[in-house]
């Protein structure tokens, strides 16, 4: 089944002079429990196909369907809600400074109409490796990487199968990258999610992605499997120079 199905997105921000084409005719597709990067440059419009899936970006044109059915313009429901979440780069500006990880999560749960929410939420902390310490700790008394667990904790918290993931380790020590990249990959497998992931670095794409969409300038240059960027079969100049520059 095709989970994420995007077919010639435009998006765009501003009038007049300030308008920009941030998006040009994008189109790809995320089959159920595969793992997709956007990858690019900074400004080549990774995070406005997020923002536009969930509804940030109002300015777009084309079509946008989950699990098969079209979105439409404005704000996103909670049926939405209920089958994607996201995890963002920064977990300190996600999560609210004066709720502790146990209002986060239990607040969360309740909204989708979970019961037994005490022991629910000991699961879910327990799911993302976070000992049962930390359940009444604010988000300022977390690091980094403990506090884009609970970001974790809380997309799963509901029955969403489909996350979207913005540079989720880009905002992390070097050490803390790798070990929240490999939850994630568990994670996945685990409860068979489908994951949508934006990076500006290819390395964490190599490690995450199953396939991969390469942006330049708001468009896709060219869509290929992991496997193929590795065996250095990217057909685009773009896309080998991307991976001249780092090792996959
Ligand atoms: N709110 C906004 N208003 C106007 N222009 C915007 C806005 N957000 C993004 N843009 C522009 O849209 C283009 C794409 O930006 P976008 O953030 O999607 O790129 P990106 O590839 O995700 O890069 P980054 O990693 O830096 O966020 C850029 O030219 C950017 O300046």
């Amino acid at each position: 089944m095709t989970m994420i199905t995007i077919n010639g997105l435009n998006v765009w921000y501003g009038d007049g002079r300030d308008h920009v084409d941030a998006v040009k005719n994008a189109s790809f597709e995320v089959a159920a429990g595969e793992s997709f990067g956007l990858v690019g440059e900074s400004g080549s419009g990774k995070s406005t196909i997020l923002r536009a899936i969930t509804g940030l970006a109002p300015n777009w044109s084309g079509t946008i369907s989950i699990e098969g059915k079209q979105l439409s313009h404005g704000k996103r429901d909670r049926e939405f809600y209920r089958r994607v979440q996201m995890v963002f780069q920064d977990p300190y500006a996600s999560l609210h400074p004066r709720h502790t990880v146990d209002q986060v999560l239990s607040e969360t749960l309740d909204l989708n109409g979970i019961t037994g929410i005490d022991q629910r939420v000991s699961r879910l902390l327990d799911g993302v490796g976070l000992d049962g310490k930390f359940r009444f700790r604010y988000p300022h008394q977390l690091s980094g990487g403990q506090r884009q667990r609970v970001a974790i904790a809380r997309a799963l918290a509901g029955e969403a199968n489909i996350i979207l993931l913005d540079e989720p380790t880009s905002a992390l020590d070097v050490s803390v990258q790798a070990e929240i990249l490999n939850l994630l990959t568990d994670l996945r497998e685990e409860h068979n999610l489908t994951y949508l992931m934006v990076s500006h670095d290819l390395p964490v794409i190599g490690h995450m992605c199953d396939r991969l969409a390469v942006m330049k300038d708001g468009e896709i240059v060219e869509t290929l499997t992991v496997d193929s960027l590795r065996a250095m079969r990217a057909q685009h100049e773009y896309s080998r120079s991307l991976l001249k520059a780092s090792i996959v």
